[in-house]
This record gives structure tokens, sequence and C-alpha cells, in this order.
């Protein structure tokens, strides 16, 4: 899908904000403050239920509000809306009918998010890696979401089992049922990622031709890659009963992106491992692409924080290599230059004081 008009209402400092989008090209251009950040976040807010920078969401509502709503209009001309009042109470409708989970909307919406912070995903806990990699299999391989769903109700039901100490069948039905979920999931994202990693090497010509590093993303599944879940199971069960949770299994998997063996923070320079960022997300939107379930949306915050110009200029082959519809925000046309292509393909905004206003190329 893409996006034809987004409107928000109170969602931050979008009072009233309204936008008639490119399909293919939109660039935002602002100030500090001004609201490009947020534009941002109410669209990931639509898709995905949360914000890519808060936790908190009531931090997103306009301070002299008690909810916002964000509703979007596609090519297609479905309409979809979210409303989330202080409460907590979230109201979702899709072409006027009343939704009740967000996983509808999520569907319907494919976007990949590019910020200042997105380093989190090299640097930070596995947490920010798990949601990367399961974003794009979720799109991609269709079965996923109900398998991921199946395997989280049978991680509910496994873990109380261990936090109140009951044993026996119970157990051991939970157990087993974990197990042969788990397994599975860990082949389907070990396929994924070696279809990612693919995908990374051709975008890494583009973005960083000068590496030629031999590239790993090395799998760690969430148990011993040479054991059976089972095994680690039984050996650690009384670990496990004393925590009270599940230790391994398909939940806690991770991902590492290797250079030769080196870690991208050893290897490679920060404005280098924005520009390795952007190929990672460039091939996870084309992986999108393919899977032919939505067409992919991709975000890329304040783009001239720590590029120059030559790897800025990089970007403007986006729409050559990729069906996707781009977003791209930066504090001044100065830092979009290299990427404002010489054809009328793409739109223009400016964003002030909340209010985006279309503007002259
Ligand atoms: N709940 C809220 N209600 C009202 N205003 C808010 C709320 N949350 C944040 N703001 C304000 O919204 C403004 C826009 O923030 P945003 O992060 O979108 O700016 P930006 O244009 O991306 O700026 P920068 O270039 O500095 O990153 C800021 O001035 C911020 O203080």
């Amino acid at each position: 899908m893409s996006v034809k008009e987004l409107q928000a209402f109170n969602f931050r400092n979008l009072s009233t904000a309204k936008v008639n989008f490119h399909s293919k090209l939109n660039f935002f251009i602002g100030g500090n403050g001004s609201g490009k950040s947020s534009l941002l976040e109410s669209l990931f807010y639509l898709g995905h239920g949360k914000s890519f920078r808060s936790t908190n969401v009531n931090s997103l509502i306009n301070t002299s509000s008690d909810n916002f709503v964000v509703t979007v209009k596609t090519d297609s001309d479905n309409q979809l809306g979210i409303q989330r009042s202080q409460s907590g109470e979230i109201k979702i409708k899709i072409n006027g009918v009343k939704h009740n989970k967000l996983s509808d909307l999520a569907k319907n919406v494919a976007i990949q998010v590019v910020t200042p912070e997105s380093f989190k995903l090299f640097f930070g806990g596995p947490k920010e890696r798990r949601k990367f990699i399961d974003l794009g299999l979720f799109h991609v391989k269709h079965s996923f979401p109900s398998d991921w769903k199946t395997f989280n109700r049978i991680l509910k039901q496994r873990n109380a089992c261990l936090k109140n100490k009951v044993a026996g069948d119970q157990y051991s039905y939970w157990t087993e049922e974990f197990c042969q979920l788990s397994e599975s999931i860990a082949q389907e994202r070990s396929a994924y990622i070696e279809g990612l990693r693919e995908e990374l090497l051709v975008w890494l010509k583009l973005f960083l031709p000068t590496i030629e590093d031999d590239i790993t993303i090395q799998y760690l599944q969430g148990w011993h890659s040479k054991k059976e879940l089972r095994e680690v199971l039984i050996v650690n069960k009384q670990r496990e009963y004393e925590k009270g949770y599940s230790l391994f299994g398909a939940h806690k998997f991770d991902v590492r992106f290797l250079l030769n063996n080196l870690t991208l923070e050893q290897r490679l320079s920060r404005g280098q491992q924005k520009l390795f960022l952007l190929a990672l997300t460039f091939a996870q939107t084309k992986l999108i692409e393919q899977g032919k379930r939505v067409k992919p949306i991709l975000l890329i915050d304040d783009v001239g924080a720590e590029l120059d110009i030559n790897s800025r200029s990089i970007i403007a082959n986006i729409n050559n290599h990729l069906d996707c519809q781009t977003m791209i925000t930066a504090i001044d046309r100065v830092a979009l230059e290299p990427i404002i292509p010489d054809n009328d393909n793409y739109k223009m905004f400016h964003v002030k004081h909340g209010h985006i206003s279309a503007m002259s190329k």
C-alpha cells in the first residue's frame, strides 16, 4: 500500500495536520522541534500501535488534549484510522468498520524506519534486533504471524507452569508444544536471515563499495545451536523453575552483524555504520516488496545526520531499486540537495510549528 493522505489530530505538536503524499517520494523540511519526526511517528503508530522513539504512549497525545487520532487513505481508497486516549482506550476503524486488534492494521502496513537512534539495532540489547527481524518475517513469510501468535500463547502457558511450580503432564504437554514450535520458527527465521544476508550484500555494494570484508549475520536461535531444545530444557529444568520463566526458546533469539569476524563498532566509522544500517533496512524493504503482501513504506528521519554528500546521493537511487513509498525529513534544503531527483517525481513539504504545507520544488 502507499498512503495517499494522512490526517493527524493532537498527535504531539500536530494539532490538525493533513498531508497529501506523493506515491513514491516525499521530503519534509523544518527546523528543530517543528514536527517532522512527529509526522513520521504518527504514520508509524498507525501501522504498529506504538512509537519508534517512546514507550510512553501518553506522551504522544498533545498536552492540550486527552486523545489523538491518526487516519490515512490508501492508494486503493481504503481508510484506516486509530484513536488513542489518555485512559489507554484504543479505537480502530478500517473502512468505517470497528476492529479490536492492532494486528488488523499491521497486516495492511509495512513500515521500515531509519532514525538517528536506529543504531540501537546494533549496539543495544537484543530486543531491537528481534523486533527488526520479526517485522520483516511478519510481512515476508505469510504463515509467520499466526505461528508467532500461537507460540506466544504456548510460551505464556509454559511460563505459568514454571512460575506456579506445576510439574507432571501439564508441564510436559506445554514443553513439548513449545519445543516443536520453537524448532520450526527457528528454521523459518534462519531461512529468512539467509535471504536477508544475500540482499544485504547487494545493497552494501552500493552503500559501502570499498568494504570487501566477509559479511556474516550470525543467527543465535535462542538455545545452543548444536543441541535440540528438548535436551537443553531437561538439563536446565531446575534453573527454569527457580527463575519462573522460559530461559531458552524461539523468543530468545538474537543476530550479530560481523565483518571479517569483527563487530560493526570495531570495523566501521559512525557514518559507515549508518550506511550499513541503511543497506540493511533497504535489504529488508526489498524482501517485503518481493513478499508481495503489502507495498513497503520507508521512513528516513533526519537524513543529514552522520552522512556526507556522497553518502546522501546514494539514497537518491532508492526509487530505481525499490518499489516503495518513501518519506524523508531534513532540517534544511541543503541536506536534501544530493537526494532530490532531476525529474518531477516527488513532493516537498515545509513543517513549522506542527503545520505542514506543500512547497514549490
Ligand atoms: N505531547 C506533546 N504535546 C505537544 N507538543 C509536544 C508533545 N510531545 C512533543 N512535543 C513537541 O513537539 C515538537 C515537535 O517535535 P519533533 O520531535 O517532531 O520535532 P522535529 O521537527 O523532528 O525536530 P528535530 O529536528 O529537532 O528532531 C517539539 O517542540 C516537542 O517539544
